[in-house]
């Protein structure tokens, strides 16, 4: 498979170095706007996108444009996720966004859904969601955060939204921490004055995240339309 990489620092390298190790082959590496690249005149299979918000809707867009499958892992660029979806849907394209491409994060998804359905009516627990990430990140929270506090809004009927620090007595506290070299660590919690019940998803390094990328590109190789990891996931365990 031939492989586009828009975005090519931690996780573009990464992803890379999974890539090869299964026989596909990178034929772009974008670092900067996609426009000074003639992707165009390329033969590309599939793109995957790991850059920088402010990149990401355009990189994504200029491929659905140009007939390019594209897996996307970039987070906080998602106030543009549905104008995204309208573009592909109208180019006839096919289009994976996820916040986190690790199958060890995707089943702390399903956990996470479990566990709130359970809380939910549990009203002598306080919910909360902490995420640790190295110091470079440029978004806050994570994006794997926000999809847990949606995950817990579907469920719970007392949570419409999440915030950031202090949230309202409706919305779901997130924690964000920088500290060095933290690949990702994720924590739901429900706490009470008689106890305490935690969920934790630590990633060890980078490779979860790459992994699922590439698996989603091989997937998503031949597919038009939108789908998500869960789509991937069912169909392969
Ligand atoms: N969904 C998932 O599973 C995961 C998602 N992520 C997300 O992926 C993104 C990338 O993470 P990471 O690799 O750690 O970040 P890095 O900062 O290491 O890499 C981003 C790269 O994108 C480059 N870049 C800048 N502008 C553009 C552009 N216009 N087009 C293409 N590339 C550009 C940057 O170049 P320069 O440095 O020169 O600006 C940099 O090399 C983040 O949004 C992160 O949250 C990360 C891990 C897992
Ligand atoms: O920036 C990162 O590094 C990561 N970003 C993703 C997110 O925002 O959830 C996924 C992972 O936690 C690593």
């Amino acid at each position: 498979m031939k492989i586009a990489l828009l975005g090519y620092g931690k996780m573009g390298k990464t992803i890379e170095e999974i890539a090869l190790n299964r026989d596909h082959e990178i034929v772009l590496k974008i670092e900067e706007d996609i426009d000074t690249y003639e992707i165009d005149k390329m033969e590309i299979d599939v793109a995957i996108d790991f850059s920088v918000p402010k990149a990401a809707f355009k990189n994504i867009t200029t491929c659905f444009k140009n007939n390019i499958p594209v897996v996307c892992g970039t987070t906080g660029w998602l106030d543009d996720y549905e104008k995204a979806v309208e573009i592909c849907k109208k180019e006839d394209s096919a289009f994976i966004y996820a916040s986190n491409f690790s199958v060890g994060v995707n089943l702390f998804f399903e956990l996470n859904k479990k566990l709130a359905k359970m809380m939910n009516g549990m009203d002598d627990y306080a919910v909360e969601i902490e995420e640790i990430h190295h110091t470079q990140k440029q978004d806050a929270p994570s994006g794997t955060a926000i999809s847990l506090a949606q995950q817990i809004v579907t469920e719970n009927v007392k949570k419409n939204s999440w915030q950031l620090d202090h949230a309202a007595a409706d919305e779901i506290p997130i924690k964000a921490k920088r500290i060095e070299d933290v690949p990702g660590t994720h924590t739901v919690s429900y706490k009470s004055k008689i106890d305490s019940i935690e969920i934790m998803h630590t990633a060890n390094s980078r490779q979860g995240f790459a992994l699922g990328a590439v698996i989603a590109a091989e997937w998503l190789k031949d597919k038009k339309g939108i789908f998500t990891m869960q789509d991937v996931l069912s169909s392969q365990f």
